[in-house]
């Protein structure tokens, strides 16, 4: 039997959307008031899955406290109350919307997740917004 666990976690930030590449005039059309150069805030709530088979030893798909820690250490700690744009050197990069911070928690994590599990992250930026990741490459 293949079994999914999941980890609620949450943490809040402040991003900017904008492309340094375009004008004022393109970052407003395309990013609108997510472009405001003061910043804005969002609750995040992120919700990460682990599937694969269940350890007959232990009765786990993977230790949820394990797992609770992981996601302390690699993921809230680097960051819940930050500034993204500012304090977080891969958003120097990559533009923090809500589809590249659920990938770059993804790939915080895979390395630290066994390979016999497949690693899914689901990150809520507002209460409506949502985005999954599961390391898939190709449509
Ligand atoms: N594909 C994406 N679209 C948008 C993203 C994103 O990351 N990916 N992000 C934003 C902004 O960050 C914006 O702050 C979202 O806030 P808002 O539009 O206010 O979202 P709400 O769900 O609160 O809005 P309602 O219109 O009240 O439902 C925009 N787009
Ligand atoms: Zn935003």
């Amino acid at each position: 039997m293949i079994v999914s666990v999941s980890r609620h976690a949450h943490f809040n930030a402040a991003h900017r959307l904008f492309n340094k590449e375009w004008s004022n005039e393109q970052n407003d059309e395309i990013f609108g008031k997510c472009n405001n150069p003061h910043y804005h805030g969002h609750n995040y709530e992120l919700i990460v899955t682990v599937k694969g088979p269940i350890d007959p030893k232990t009765g786990y798909v993977m230790d949820m406290k394990v797992l609770a820690d992981l996601i302390e250490d690699k993921v809230e700690k680097q960051l819940d109350h930050k500034n993204l744009n500012e304090e977080v050197p891969i958003f120097k990069t990559r533009i923090p919307t809500v589809e590249w911070i659920a990938v770059t928690i993804w790939e915080w994590l895979r390395p630290h997740i066994s390979e016999d599990l497949d690693l899914k992250v689901v990150l809520y930026e507002t209460p409506r917004n949502f985005c999954e990741f599961d390391g898939t490459t190709q449509r």
